[in-house]
């Protein structure tokens, strides 16, 4: 997956500017920015749910997208149980002992005949991130996964998506606001604020002034300063 100097503008409002990011194979990615900085905007993007204003967006032909969403609500109206939602992915492309074992790993058995709109926070997460892995994606796009989960089953959630089995290994791009996760748990980080401010390894990004800037006060480190080849670039 691919985003070649990417604009999205709504009238006369940029709501993200030049963005060039490529997701390999097997990498995980996360995505940080203050509120307001384009990250949904570039996810939606990158579902194909908006298109660019400017710029190119390539995905690999056979690219499967999985999407665990930040939020999900059901009206109170409609009926949908877990198992009508975990239905819909498609049953070809995991066999059963795979299935089986998203269902006992995220512990769903127990919920399928239970409606969507009853379950807790972190029974909600579970069953999302299920219904994303059923369809075997090879880039897993998970939306502020931790919001709302208490620290034990953040940790659980952490260690199991670190730890996926080979046959649902995956490309990932975890947006998070969750800077302790993303500094320590993750191998590169794009820092949008409107545009990609800075990205790199954790250790890297760190220490520049970017991050410094907009994160600074939230995640201690030795600040060195290095001067920082970043264009900002006016939203117009
Ligand atoms: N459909 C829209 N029309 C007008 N403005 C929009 C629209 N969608 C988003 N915006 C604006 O674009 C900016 C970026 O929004 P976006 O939701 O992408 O940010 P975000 O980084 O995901 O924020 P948060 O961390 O608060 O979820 C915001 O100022 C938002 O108000």
């Amino acid at each position: 997956m691919s985003l070649n100097d990417v604009n999205f503008d709504i009238g006369r409002q940029r709501l993200v500017s030049h963005i060039n990011i490529d997701i390999a194979v097997d990498e995980t990615v996360s995505l940080i920015g203050p509120n307001g900085a384009g990250k949904s905007t570039l996810v939606k993007l990158i579902l194909g749910l908006i298109s660019p204003t400017k710029g190119q967006i390539t995905a690999h032909q056979a690219l499967q997208l999985g999407y665990v969403p930040q939020r999900f609500s059901v009206p109170p109206i409609l009926p949908l149980r877990v198992q009508d939602l975990l239905a819909q992915a498609d049953k070809r492309r995991l066999n059963d002992t795979q299935r089986q074992f998203i269902f006992d790993n995220l512990s769903l058995t127990h919920l399928l005949p239970r409606q969507m709109l009853h379950l807790s926070g972190g029974e909600t997460q579970r069953v999302l991130l299920a219904r994303a892995l059923l369809d075997k994606p090879n880039l897993l796009i998970l939306d502020e996964p931790m919001q709302g989960l208490d620290p034990d089953t953040e940790v659980w959630l952490y260690k199991f998506i670190d730890e996926l089995p080979d046959f649902l290994r995956c490309a990932m791009l975890v947006v998070s606001h969750d800077l302790h996760w993303v500094m320590k748990g993750s191998r590169r980080v794009i820092c949008l604020n409107k545009h990609i401010c800075c990205e790199g390894k954790p250790s890297e990004l760190a220490t520049t002034a970017e991050f410094q800037q907009l994160f600074g006060h939230h995640y201690e480190q030795p600040y060195v300063h290095q001067p920082h080849a970043c264009e900002h670039h006016a939203p117009n």
